[in-house]
């Protein structure tokens, strides 16, 4: 299979993802053309393995269906379920909880968890685990294998598998903090183009680097002019990725077919070099922001942090039919508006990676009277990823009774039925 890929064309050539993934790099030569399809293909975990991660003790289940619904009682484990698929993705997965707490209470040596993936070409297997630490000693970092082999980093999972989730804590995205919107963005970002998370990490890093230096009140130029480079180098790619995804994004929002159901979203960043970055050259933003952080080290170090940056950015969203912010929109309004980006950005997924991703979606159902419900479910199976749904009750799933694998979660354990 060859995956069909797309990539980000304004970045700098220097910047441009250059791993081994579908994402517009150079990978997948000797794929198979025959097998392309006008839809991307689904990607399936066929099954899963659990070991000692929060309430599973030791878990292993089949899935055969490209949608799954797992329901059970409050606290029976179903977002477990999810959380342990969340981290076949790099980061802390959808709870973003310390490898401690996912590891099972009780439980010494951390966790392990194993995928087995369906791949158009043959099956595909990751394993990925942590923690384990003793007699005090920092808790041990991710484990990752692919086919058995030791992996470099948790990026490498991203050839394999791309993974989004929506979970009711996110419902607040809007009205909540910042923060929370900036880590959506760059969870969208990074499902797309596996680099970003390294750009975060080394931006990240400098910024770290230079309070350093505000703390020991250090007043070294050379050495503040070296980090702040840095800052500025790492800090211009990450807004054009983010700008890059924004301008993505809209146009698949514009394209989407499902825009009366799930309302369309107006994106917008705001933010020093996001700004920046929609009218200027990526060189320019970079000399501008790396000469922002020369003049106005005094404010910053008075402020023991940068004050401008990528690390400030905010995502801005308006609920289009309603002309108005998605802050201000309804709790039904927000959610189907969250929705409709993120069913976007799985369709942009399956364009630009070649893969439809898989969709973890925590009580989705909730929220939505019987006519969205059904709505949803045909524009899934219409996405062709695999998608994992959760619910306590069955019945909000009785419109695709005769399209998924029903599972019911109890204690830890899971059971298939039939459903209503
Ligand atoms: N590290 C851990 N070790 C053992 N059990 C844990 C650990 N972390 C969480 N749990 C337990 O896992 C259980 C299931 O949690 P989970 O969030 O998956 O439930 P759920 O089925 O999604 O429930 P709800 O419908 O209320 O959202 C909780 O009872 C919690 O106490």
């Amino acid at each position: 299979m060859r995956a069909r890929r797309r990539s980000f064309t304004t970045w700098p050539t220097s910047r441009r993802c250059t791993c081994s993934c579908p994402c517009g790099c150079d990978r997948s030569a000797a794929r198979d053309p025959a097998t392309v399809t006008d839809k991307p293909p689904q990607i399936r975990i066929g099954k899963l393995t659990l070991t000692n991660f929060r309430n599973y003790a030791a878990l292993t289940a089949r899935f055969d269906n490209g949608a799954v619904v797992l329901t059970g009682e409050n606290g029976a484990g179903k977002t477990n379920l999810l959380e342990a698929i969340s981290l076949f993705t790099p980061g802390r997965g959808l709870r973003r909880a310390t490898y401690g707490d996912m590891t099972r209470e009780g439980a010494a040596g951390g966790f392990a968890l194993h995928a087995k993936l369906d791949w158009p070409d043959g099956p595909v297997e990751i394993g990925t685990g942590a923690g384990g630490a003793e007699n005090g000693e920092a808790e041990a970092g991710r484990r990752v294998r692919i086919n058995g082999a030791p992996a470099r980093s948790a990026d490498a999972m991203q050839e394999w598998l791309r993974v989004m989730w929506l979970t009711p804590a996110m419902d607040g995205l809007f009205t909540g903090p910042t923060a929370d919107r900036r880590r959506f963005l760059d969870r969208l970002v990074l499902t797309i183009d596996p680099a970003h998370g390294r750009r975060a990490l080394a931006y990240e890093k400098a910024m770290r680097g230079r309070n350093r230096l505000f703390a020991e009140n250090a007043r070294d130029r050379t050495w503040f002019a070296a980090i702040e480079a840095q800052m500025a180098e790492t800090g211009t790619a990450i807004a054009a990725a983010r700008a890059e995804m924004a301008r993505l994004l809209s146009a698949m929002i514009e394209r989407a077919p499902d825009g009366d159901i799930f309302p369309r979203a107006d994106l917008a960043l705001s933010g020093f070099v996001e700004e920046m970055v929609a009218n200027l050259p990526a060189i320019e933003v970079e000399e501008r922001f790396r000469d922002r952080l020369a003049a106005e080290r005094e404010r910053d170090r008075a402020a023991g942090r940068a004050l401008e940056g990528p690390h400030r950015a905010d995502l801005m969203v308006r609920h289009r039919p309603k002309n108005m912010p998605a802050a201000l929109s309804s709790t039904g309004e927000q959610k189907a508006l969250l929705v409709g980006i993120v069913l976007s950005h799985a369709r942009l997924t399956g364009e630009m990676a070649g893969i439809a991703p898989v969709l973890l979606l925590d009580e989705i159902a909730a929220h939505f009277d019987h006519r969205r419900r059904a709505a949803l479910f045909d524009i899934l199976h219409d996405l062709n990823g695999q998608v994992f749904m959760t619910g306590t009750e069955p019945e909000l799933f009785s419109a695709i009774a005769d399209r998924a694998q029903f599972v019911s979660v109890s204690g830890g354990t899971l059971t298939a039925h039939t459903p209503v």
